[in-house]
């Protein structure tokens, strides 16, 4: 129990991660497409062409889908557990959870999967939902030490579990395709909390389940 009461205390104070989840836009969709205008001058098209014509336009739609994050609070998708597994105090794991991001240095593809896993008390979510932190998240500009971050602290807030944890294994466009072309390279990182970060057996335990190279 002290033990638990430390992690939260610890938490809370390193916690340096933006609180604000949900951004009402401030710019319009016209300016939006304007600036895609601008960048299509710029890389030495004519934005006019038959086939450009509508190409802000496109691009936008397909910005407000990859960075839908910023509409939506993930902890929300949290709210609804469900009673009747209440008792279940064993570990939940979620595994190889596809997302795409965009890193916040280039707006590069980040492409990965994430595994989710949590010791809970007394509240359990529907899986799907697990997943739909995870975009909420990764339809956001990140790094990907912060997406892994901010997925296992929402699930701590939100469910107070005994512990929570969270890998992610992703391919950064910005390193493969720019910049210094490493195919094949992969980033991993992890966020462990409460017993998955105090409790050798239970981290084990879950990257065990995970086992991200047997895929
Ligand atoms: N730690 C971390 N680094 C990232 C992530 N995504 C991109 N980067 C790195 O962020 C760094 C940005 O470095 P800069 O030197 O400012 O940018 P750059 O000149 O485009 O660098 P290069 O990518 O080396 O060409 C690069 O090393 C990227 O590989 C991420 O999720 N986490
Ligand atoms: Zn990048």
């Amino acid at each position: 129990m002290s033990q638990k009461k430390s992690h939260r205390a610890r938490k809370s104070a390193n916690n340096g991660l933006p609180e604000a989840h949900v951004q009402t836009p401030t710019v319009s969709e016209q300016d939006a497409r304007e600036a895609v205008e601008t960048l299509l001058r710029w890389a030495g098209e004519d934005p006019l062409r038959e086939g450009l014509r509508d190409t802000p336009k496109r691009v936008v739609h397909a910005y407000r889908d990859w960075f839908s994050g910023y509409l939506s609070d993930p902890a929300d998708y949290l709210r609804r557990t469900f009673e009747e597994v209440a008792g279940y105090d064993e570990m939940v794991v979620l595994r190889n959870i596809e997302f795409e991001s965009h890193c916040e240095h280039h707006m590069a593809p980040i492409i990965g999967r994430a595994h989710v896993g949590y010791l809970p008390t007394n509240k359990v979510v529907g899986i799907s939902k697990l997943a739909r932190v995870v975009d909420g998240y990764a339809r956001r500009f990140q790094v990907q030490e912060k997406l892994t971050a901010q997925i296992a602290r929402c699930i701590d807030d939100v469910l107070k579990p005994r512990g929570v944890g969270v890998v992610i294994d992703a391919i950064h466009q910005c390193m493969t395709t720019r910049g210094v072309h490493k195919r094949g390279v992969s980033m991993i990182t992890s966020k462990m909390l409460g017993d998955f970060r105090e409790d050798a057996r239970t981290r084990n335990e879950f990257l065990r389940f995970i086992d991200i190279n047997g895929g």
